[in-house]
């Protein structure tokens, strides 16, 4: 999955946008993890999460094809079946795993910087293969669709046919069910994401899937009816499709930068100390990636699904990694201006020249924010006296290239950094409070089931705030200290200009004396 990572972090967008690139690599043990435990089989029963006219009925939450996401008994015959199908002897094998349930374990000793995989390229799902049912795949070329609805139908379309598809063994292998946040429902968005900013960027996501399904059946599926019957072709088995490209397709830059489908390459879970990436090997003639350390037999191989941050990879993959392990780790801070403000109207005007809203969000650090960020916070303070430095500042808050971001205004540094220790303060008290109340959330579910999922949402969601709101406490730290630094030095200078002007009045009041002393 090393590419497949790269897509996921971007958003579907609807009406067939295409998507932008991501990045993948790899990586080790040790280091992420959330603890599933194999035994709390979690079904989960998703809903639409805004749309009512596409809302799921529970008739069509159980999607006919896929396993459970730990079995290894689909996962076995995906082995044997890519050993006929040409690929080569492997120093990996699928195993059940502590870190991703399913993953590739290492057989025999492998050296830092060796080559694995070899995946042929027979052997990759990418929009240039060929459909099983050929006028299916003819009409969704002539419409032009872009890679990953094309992708999202081709993997419904072929599922559906069951043994009749080449890969019905990879599908079988693939979990019936992927973990994602394309399968919570909007109740549960809100419940347990309501602090991060996650939750809107899941909504975004779920309200484009049912978007991108709903443009396709206008367009294409309702023209086709016998091409694209609805009880396969709907929105709960596009949920699955989407839900399977965003863990596990891949963007292939040795292959011009094609979006695939890697089966086998697919079954390595995610570290985050891991930088290296699948690609296709010219040499090889196969998708492989290069270890970057060594493994022992019976140690789990890892990859990199790309440097994002623990919100993301929650997103797309259902996980979080332990607190403090994730260097690619970030909080999405809102910052707005105020509408008090008497150049409200000015700011927010040389805000949008530059594609930004009163509202915008940053992404925050362990290590800092963004100069965007403290150009935006230098505009929003800004009196209207600085209004000829507004444009100045509304570019650099923008994340456009080639514009200066380093700027520096000291007359209002101290307010713009209250101004982020606000905001961060008030996402501080959001998280605050989601997580003193988080024990309290489940006491209300009656049903086993039900408990052992809304448990398992809950403690996804409280690791995701537990390490958001690190970021943001280190952040509220420094800032307090640079204020501190600012406000003494302040007092300071004060000091010395107030000694300064006692004695520049004393002199004089002697100097005076001496003049009034000498005329009298
Ligand atoms: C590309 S698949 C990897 C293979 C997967 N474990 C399987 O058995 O099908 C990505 C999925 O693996 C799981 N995964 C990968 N890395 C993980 C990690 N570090 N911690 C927990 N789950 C992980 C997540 O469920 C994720 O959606």
């Amino acid at each position: 999955m090393a590419e497949a990572s790269r897509i996921l972090q971007t958003s579907l967008i609807p009406n067939f946008h295409p998507f932008h690139k991501t990045h993948i690599s790899q990586l080790r043990p040790a280091v992420t993890s959330f603890r599933r435990s194999p035994s709390t089989n979690i079904h989960c029963s998703s809903v639409s999460t805004t749309d009512q006219n596409t809302k799921t009925t529970p008739t069509q939450n159980a999607i006919p094809w896929g396993c459970d996401i730990d079995s290894l008994e689909n996962a076995s015959a995906l082995q044997k079946w890519l050993s006929r199908s040409g690929l080569p002897d492997q120093k990996m094998t699928i195993e059940r795993v502590e870190v991703g349930e399913r993953g590739l374990v290492a057989l025999k000793n492998i050296r830092k910087g060796e080559k694995l995989l070899f995946v042929p390229p027979s052997l990759v799902i990418s929009a240039d293969s060929e459909w099983s049912c050929v006028e299916a795949g003819e009409v969704m070329k002539k419409n032009s669709v872009p890679d990953w609805p094309l992708l999202a139908t081709y993997l419904i379309s072929e599922a559906s046919l069951l043994e009749s598809s080449r890969w019905s063994n990879y599908i079988s292998a693939l979990p019936r069910q992927p973990y994602s946040l394309l399968y919570w429902t909007r109740e549960e968005l809100d419940r347990y994401l309501e602090a991060s900013r996650i939750r809107e960027r899941a909504i975004e996501r779920v309200t484009n899937v049912i978007g991108t399904y709903k443009d396709l059946r206008l367009r294409i599926f309702s023209k086709h009816p016998d091409l694209f019957p609805e009880q396969v072709f709907n929105l709960e088995t596009f949920r699955w499709s989407f839900g399977i490209l965003f863990s596990r397709l891949v963007r292939l830059p040795s292959m011009d930068d094609k979006f695939a489908l890697v089966p086998w390459a697919d079954m390595l879970n995610h570290s985050c100390e891991v930088e290296t990436f699948l690609d296709y090997d010219k040499s090889s003639q196969g998708v492989v990636f290069t270890t970057d350390r060594p493994y022992q037999p019976g140690e789990q191989v890892f990859i990199s699904y790309g440097k994002k941050s623990n919100g993301e990879l929650l997103l797309s993959y259902g996980f979080v990694p332990k607190e403090g392990t994730n260097p690619s780790d970030s909080v999405e801070l809102s910052l707005s201006l105020s509408k008090s403000d008497k150049c409200y109207k000015q700011k927010l005007e040389a805000l949008r020249k530059h594609g930004l809203q009163a509202s915008q969000c940053y992404p925050v650090r362990i290590t800092g924010w963004p100069l965007e960020l403290m150009a935006y916070a230098y505009l929003a303070v800004s009196p209207p006296s600085m209004s000829s430095q507004f444009a100045e500042m509304a570019a650099a808050a923008s994340n456009k290239s080639g514009i200066k971001k380093d700027l520096r205004y000291p007359e209002i540094e101290e307010e713009a950094l209250q101004f982020i220790l606000d905001g961060c303060e008030f996402s501080i008290s959001k998280y605050n409070k989601f997580l003193q109340q988080s024990g309290s959330l489940d006491l209300d579910v009656t049903s086993p089931k039900q408990l052992n999922r809304r448990l398992f949402l809950k403690q996804l969601a409280v690791d995701l705030c537990t390490s958001e709101r690190r970021i943001l406490f280190r952040s509220q730290y420094i800032l307090r200290r640079r204020l501190r630094d600012i406000r003494s030095g302040e007092l300071r200078a004060l000091k010395i200009f107030n000694a300064l002007m006692a004695i520049l009045s004393d002199m004089s009041h002697v100097k005076g004396c001496n003049v009034t002393n000498s005329i009298e």
